[in-house]
């Protein structure tokens, strides 16, 4: 909703909303008539200073947020990610060091499950409800890195859904980038154009769908981190339509720019843009990623900033596996936004506030303490001049990184005044803050925009079985030893498999005796088993024993059938 009136702020908090205010004399007052006064931005995905691909990333907690400032994001929310085998909370309280000194404006932490054992649970669990955590990311890829498998992921997922949280996931196939990067080394294609090649579209896409199924399998809310592709957007739509509850965030530099760039002649200028999942080198991606985003297919913006200077790209300069992956976008982010969402017509101010702030808000449960300008919310607030033009560049941005992955692009849409926790951070352009001022914001678990329809969902979908009348017939006895099947089937006599007998199957490659028909058990090699339509076994419902209904009805419900 947008409304004229004035605000007026006092200790961090918006007091009070309104025309005609009743005000403490002496209060300043910032006119911003003809601007639009919305609430800070709040940039989802960050990585300031990770220690990654053996460098760290060079804008760090100081630098970052600083410059999220100026570009009128007020929030960011990072990731700890722990090594393998690290303990979560060891990694989160890493984090919070590195952070909490440096830190211009508020900020919340994901925590990576990377790696897996039954201490993890327990860790993410103590995170939820000890530490303000309510999300998790899990990767697709970073094979021997932080990668798990569908297994662990699984697991993963159900944790999530027990303790309220959001499952996140970086989705590429990180199994198929490994076999294609050592391919198209082979073939001598070491430069930044590799790195697009060995993760194609479809690796994003098939990824996002197996993290997609998997997720609802379980009943576990998911959250898609930087959508690049047009593909996995697909994806994310596709299954929204099947009504899972999932989400997809598309980043500023997948929305304002494109993977052209991979092929540029300037092997810096082409490495700056090496991020995984890669920017696509289709030039439409941007405006339809867009248009997801404006429809309400895709529902918030992060940027995934993790920047590297030239020298530290250059850790891969003769193989791009090595590039250390990562690109600007903190402080552009809502420019980009303005400039290739508004500005173009695709969406409108209110969208425009909904995916740079609100909508994260409400999935991260922050709402509406943050992405709001209400009675009660915290004062982080920016003064958006929509006429006001700028050009993006390197030689002007406030990120400590050397290149810009925008430069030249005029962009309309300024952060004229910028106002963290109630104070004056951005003044006509001007920055003025201090490090150590922001705050850590916690973020609880179960959060409503999110798992009220997980909620209902478990009831709506809970399993029942279906009451019918015991079989009363002849039930096949099931214990069987080879050695009696072999003796009964040398002397003719198949008749009588006895249930005293041990169990056994006919094996593929043995004597020939006949399929699995004669036998007491299936062969699934030999046998039309199929895992869809009718089992041989239907009529018997005490052997089917793969098949467990988790909740019986009546019980509490958790869903795992849908
Ligand atoms: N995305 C990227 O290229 N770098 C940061 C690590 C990650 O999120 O994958
Ligand atoms: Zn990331």
């Amino acid at each position: 909703m947008m409304e004229d009136a004035d605000v007026y702020i006092e200790d961090g908090i918006i007091k009070k909303v309104g025309i005609n205010l009743c005000v403490p004399g002496g209060a300043r007052v910032i006119e911003a008539k003809g601007k639009l006064v919305i609430p800070g931005g709040i940039d989802t995905h960050t990585h300031m200073q990770l220690p990654f691909m053996g460098t760290f990333a060079i804008d760090d907690f100081y630098t970052g947020t600083r410059a999220a400032l100026a570009g009128g994001t007020t929030m960011i929310m990072d990731f700890a990610l722990p090594q393998k085998e690290e303990s979560l909370i060891e990694a989160y309280h890493k984090w919070r060091a590195w952070a909490d000194p440096k830190v211009c404006c508020d900020y919340a932490l994901h925590v990576g499950v990377t790696w897996w054992n039954n201490k993890v649970p327990q860790e993410m669990a103590q995170l939820t409800r000890e530490h303000g955590v309510n999300s998790f990311k899990m990767f697709l890829a970073y094979k021997d890195l932080w990668q798990l498998n569908d297994e662990e992921l699984l697991e993963a997922f159900k944790a999530c859904k027990e303790i309220g949280a959001l499952a996140q996931v970086h989705a590429e196939n990180g199994d198929i980038i490994k076999e294609n990067s050592k391919k198209l080394l082979a073939l001598g294609i070491t430069g930044p154009e590799g790195h697009e090649m060995s993760r194609p579209e479809e690796v994003e896409a098939e990824a996002t769908m197996r993290a997609c199924v998997l997720a609802n399998q379980v009943g576990c809310p998911l959250y898609v981190v930087h959508v690049m592709s047009k593909s996995a957007a697909d994806v994310v739509r596709a299954k929204r339509k099947q009504g899972c509850v999932v989400f997809g965030e598309p980043i500023a530099a997948s929305l304002g720019t494109d993977g052209t760039h991979y092929w540029h002649k300037c092997w810096r200028h082409a490495a700056a843009f090496v991020m995984g999942p890669p920017l696509r080198p289709d030039p439409t991606t941007p405006n339809y990623l867009m248009d997801l985003l404006a429809n309400g297919d895709l529902q918030t913006t992060g940027t995934d900033n993790c920047t590297f200077s030239a020298s530290q790209k250059a850790i891969g300069k003769d193989d791009f596996t090595k590039i250390p992956n990562g690109v600007n976008g903190v402080e552009d982010r809502m420019s980009v936004l303005w400039e290739k969402g508004v500005v173009s017509g695709k969406m409108d101010a209110c969208r425009f506030v909904a995916v740079t702030s609100t909508n994260a808000a409400k999935i991260f449960n922050i709402y509406p303490r943050k992405g709001r300008i209400a009675v009660g919310s915290d004062a982080d607030i920016v003064i958006w001049n929509p006429h006001a033009t700028r050009v993006i560049s390197a030689q002007t941005h406030h990120q400590a990184v050397d290149f810009n992955i925008f430069e030249g692009m005029e962009v309309h849409g300024t952060a004229d005044f910028v106002i963290s926790g109630g104070k004056v951070v951005v003044e006509d352009g001007e920055l003025k803050c201090v490090a150590g001022a922001g705050k850590f914001v916690a973020t609880l678990p179960f959060s409503p925009a999110v798992y009220s329809r997980i909620e209902n969902r478990d009831r709506v979908y809970a399993p029942r079985k279906v009451i019918r009348a015991p079989y009363d017939g002849v039930v096949t006895a099931m214990n069987v030893t080879l050695a009696s099947v072999e003796s009964q089937i040398d002397s003719g006599d198949t008749s009588g498999i006895s249930s005293s007998q041990g169990n056994s199957f006919y094996g593929r490659g043995r004597r020939s005796v006949p399929p699995t028909s004669t036998s007491a058990v299936f062969n699934l090699h030999e046998s039309t088993f199929s895992v869809a339509g009718d089992q041989p076994c239907d009529q018997s419902p005490v052997k089917r024993s793969s098949i467990k209904v988790n909740n019986p009805p009546g019980g509490k419900s958790a869903g795992s059938f849908w």
